[in-house]
């Protein structure tokens, strides 16, 4: 199944700044592991925000859910997801 998905990240003002560092680099690292696999189909930066929209290849919501809570920044991201179903008109 496909998911529109669109994470929002919310830095705490007091967050200590090389721990913040720590946990981006981990979530790049995952962030390509997941693209390699296939399961991280597109990641898109919106621009001006520090916000992404992304499209997940996952086998249902339980497994979306584990991946997006599994993720480094997930306490600092707020979460948009969107179930994906294949339009009438698309030829691809
Ligand atoms: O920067 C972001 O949009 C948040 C997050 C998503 C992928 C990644 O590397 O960081």
């Amino acid at each position: 199944m496909l998911y529109h998905v669109r994470m929002d990240v919310r830095v705490p003002h007091d967050v200590d700044a090389a721990t913040f560092d720590r946990l981006k680099a981990a979530e790049k690292a995952r962030a390509e592991e997941l693209q390699r696999s296939g399961t991280w189909r597109h990641l898109w930066r919106i621009a001006g925000e520090y916000a992404n929209v992304s499209i997940f290849d996952v086998a249902d919501h339980d497994e979306l859910h584990a991946i997006l809570s599994g993720l480094p920044l997930f306490p600092f991201m707020q979460i948009a997801v969107t179930p994906l179903a294949r339009h009438p008109s698309a030829i691809a």
